[in-house]
């Protein structure tokens, strides 16, 4: 399913926070969304997940402007891991991944063997099944990033919205997570910090500088060293990496 930011502007108490952003995600790609502190990452990424209207513009999931359907449709289409977690519970891990199924159920609709099965599946391609009975509040940081992940993966839905997917997950989790969004095949946009992630994971890459998308395209096209000294103030370079082949983005100390 295509994902289309159409001239995006959100002002919040009178200020500027993202300008006429414009995006085109092809189905089935990963696009990661950099750029500095912020620079509304997270704010576009709210516009696309209808947790934020847009003061103008529109934001299109497949043929279905997402401020025209309702917040269940939109559950359907989109599944989104962000950084805030509701800790103010004491939700077992396979309750909060069963919330995933939420959008596919009607009100009070109990749920039945498929649902489970689901969510056992999802929670084993997070490597998490071993929690199932644990509370998720009393889980380490990097822990509950996964189950979050499993909520996503349990909510099957064709459009897939990461906000920093990676925060708190050691080095191996984070390249784990990485490979397991690429192999779901959905549509994606991560917000991403790591720009060698981004490279190497990436199919596209949107820079945000100060609100407005500065630049889109392939990896190696956006992160061209001169650019990247220019917004993010750092000397850097593309190279092959050493053990893959594959872009390699490295910095350098000024
Ligand atoms: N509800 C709000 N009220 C006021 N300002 C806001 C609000 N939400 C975001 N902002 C401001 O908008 C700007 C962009 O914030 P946003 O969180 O989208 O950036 P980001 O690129 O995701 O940042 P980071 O990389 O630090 O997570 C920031 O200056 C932030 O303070």
């Amino acid at each position: 399913m295509r994902i289309e930011v159409h001239d995006v502007t959100v002002i919040i108490d009178g200020n500027p926070i993202i300008g006429a952003a414009r995006l085109d995600v092809q189905p089935a790609t990963v696009t990661g969304l950099i750029g500095p502190n912020g620079s509304g990452k997270s704010t576009l990424l709210r516009c696309v997940y209808r947790a934020l209207k847009p003061s103008s513009g529109s934001v299109y999931i497949g043929s279905d402007e997402v401020w025209r359907s309702g917040a269940r449709q939109a559950g359907r289409r989109t599944a989104v891991v962000t950084q805030d977690h509701d800790l103010d519970n004491d939700f077992s891990v396979e309750e909060t991944v069963a919330m995933g199924r939420g959008p596919h159920k009607r009100l009070l609709e109990r749920e039945n063997s498929t649902d489970r099965d689901i969510v056992q599946d999802a929670l084993a391609r997070v490597g998490m099944q071993w929690a199932a009975h644990r509370v998720f509040a009393r889980l380490s940081g990097g822990e509950r990033q996964r189950v979050l992940v499993a909520r996503a993966l349990a909510q099957q839905a064709p459009v897939l919205l990461l906000d920093e997917p990676t925060n708190h997950l050691d080095v191996g989790s984070q390249l784990d997570l990485l490979s397991l969004v690429r192999e779901l095949g959905l549509t994606t946009i991560a917000a991403l910090h790591d720009l060698d992630h981004a490279t190497a994971y990436c199919d596209n890459l949107a820079l945000l500088r100060s609100g407005q998308v500065v630049a889109t395209g392939k990896p190696e096209e956006v992160l061209e060293p001169d650019r990247v000294a220019d917004v993010f103030g750092v000397r850097s370079t593309i190279v092959p990496h050493p053990i893959t082949g594959r872009p390699h983005f490295v910095t350098a100390p000024t």
